[in-house]
């Protein structure tokens, strides 16, 4: 049986006042029944994994270089996120696939440097409007798992997060079936790569507008093992709803 993840991307957000959010989540969730992960901005991944120490809250990067140090002014390598505590880092999210040109293949080598360093590796994928409307969304995921995962891969390193370009931060959601088509996909695809054991112990995220509204429905579908949240983790009062909701799926699964 897989356990639930509820993971928080805060992205290019937060300083230390807002370090009280996360407090209140430690307050609240106790980590009993869903595993809790945030990933803040690198300028708090100290202070945050002090806080919540002692706490079943886990703390992650949302990047890291594939080498383990060197000459790479400005980049943070996979040691240096365990060193500062963090035990998870997010590769290859669609806004840095955008925004720093980060192909498949960097992806998969930033993955292998994240299990080298001990880290959980969510590995995201998603396909764009166009790519969805050309109907060619399953081949852009099959396209990206091959490329972005390493053979290091297992269940206990390795998280994939099934993110939807057009549904981040945009309030647009694909319908349950489609979650659950592309869910069921990713999969197969692991476990004809991996086999049966690792294939099915690798836990799938949704990501896109996740909110307290929607969450009960999708982690209702098949193969969704959980979410990454990004605009909806920043505050307390809206995150926790969503754990809330991971936590009921998770009694009642
Ligand atoms: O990493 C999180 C995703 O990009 C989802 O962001 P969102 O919940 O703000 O749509």
């Amino acid at each position: 049986m897989r356990r639930k993840l509820a993971a928080g991307n805060w992205k290019m957000n937060g300083t230390r006042a807002d370090l009280a959010e996360l407090e209140a989540l430690c307050t609240a969730h106790d980590g009993a029944d869903v595993d809790l992960l945030i990933c803040p901005p690198f300028t708090l991944i100290t202070a945050a994994a002090q806080l919540c120490d002692g706490h079943d809250m886990r703390i992650g990067g949302q990047d890291c270089h594939m080498a383990a140090s060197g000459a790479h002014t400005g980049d943070i390598s996979a040691e240096m996120l365990k060193d500062a505590g963090a035990s998870a880092v997010i590769l290859g999210h669609s806004e840095r696939r955008a925004d720093h040109a980060e192909t498949s293949d960097i992806v998969r080598a930033k993955a292998r440097a994240a299990h080298d360093a001990g880290l959980l590796a969510i590995i995201c994928v998603g396909e764009s409007l166009s790519k969805r409307e050309a109907q060619n969304t399953l081949d852009i995921i099959g396209g990206q798992l091959s490329s972005s995962i390493p053979d290091s891969a297992t269940g206990e390193n390795t998280v994939v997060a099934y993110e939807p370009c057009w549904a981040i931060g945009t309030g647009l959601t694909p319908t349950p079936d489609q979650i659950g088509d592309v869910h069921d996909f990713i999969r197969t695809r692991l476990e004809k790569r991996f086999g049966a054991g690792i294939g099915r112990s690798v836990r799938l995220l949704y990501g896109g507008s996740v909110k307290a509204g929607n969450a009960a429905e999708i982690f209702a579908v098949s193969n969704v093992d959980g979410a990454l949240v990004g605009g909806a983790s920043l505050k307390a009062d809206d995150f926790s709803p969503i754990i809330k909701a991971l936590e009921a799926e998770a009694h009642a699964s």
